[in-house]
């Protein structure tokens, strides 16, 4: 928070509102929700979520992007037609290109849907709450595989549209977005936590803890 408030004080008087508008000064208000998520990673080393993993970059972001997609939803015009007020260029937000937020809910939802799979040794770690450090294999498979299985949960819905109505599906494939997927996931895994909701007509794994690491990423 320091970082942040130190940051937005310095170089964009002090406020987010701040930083959108340069945001739009840098990109003469073309900018799209991808551009704002990368200024983020740029500006804030604390929302520089990438490890290496076996020599490889692995870039998560999780927090830029929740950030980007909650300003995106938070601001989205009451009308069709109109345009977004902090994405209005030509291309619009773009939000389709953002993946999920890669944290500790979803992975568990998608378990619990049968959408990932989990070997035995990891559903007994979890079981018994043992800690998984930042980084380890575990923890970054189970943010990867989630960023991978919304983005397949995204590519059915495109071809169960596709099939449908093939006219259309041009136009719903940028509405069709992992953010909205990852917004219902995390919603629903919220009220199956609170018993509002259980899962019907589907079979269902046992819902398995979350998974425990440290961290400032997520
Ligand atoms: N992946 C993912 N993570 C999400 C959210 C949201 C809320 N999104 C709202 C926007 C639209 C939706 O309709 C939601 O109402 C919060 N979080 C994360 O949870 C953590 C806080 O947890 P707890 O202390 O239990 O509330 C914290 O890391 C926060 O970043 C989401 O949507 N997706």
């Amino acid at each position: 928070m320091r970082e942040v408030g130190s940051i937005l004080t310095s170089s964009f008087g002090g406020s987010y509102q701040g930083f959108l508008d340069e945001f739009h000064r840098r990109h003469n208000g073309q900018g799209t929700a991808l551009d704002l998520v990368r200024m983020v990673v740029d500006t804030f080393p604390s929302f520089r979520d990438e490890t290496v993993y076996d020599g490889t970059k692995v870039y998560l972001w999780k927090r830029p992007q929740i950030l980007v997609a909650e300003t995106w939803a938070a601001f989205f015009p009451a009308s069709q037609g109109d345009r977004h007020p902090i994405f209005p260029g030509e291309q619009g937000p773009a939000i389709h290109e953002l993946t999920m937020f890669a944290d500790y809910r979803v992975p568990q939802i998608l378990h619990h849907l049968r959408i990932l799979s989990y070997p035995p040794s990891l559903v007994e770690q979890l079981r018994q709450g043992i800690y998984l450090p930042m980084g380890c294999r575990e923890e970054l498979s189970l943010r990867t595989s989630s960023i991978i299985a919304v983005d397949r949960v995204r590519a059915e819905i495109l071809a169960a549209i596709q099939e449908e109505d093939p006219d259309n599906s041009h136009v719903l494939g940028s509405t069709i977005s992992s953010v909205l997927i990852d917004f219902f996931l995390w919603d629903l895994a919220k009220r199956l936590e609170s018993g509002e909701e259980s899962i019907e007509g589907l079979e269902t794994e046992d819902i398995v803890p979350i998974h425990r690491t440290r961290s400032i990423w997520y």
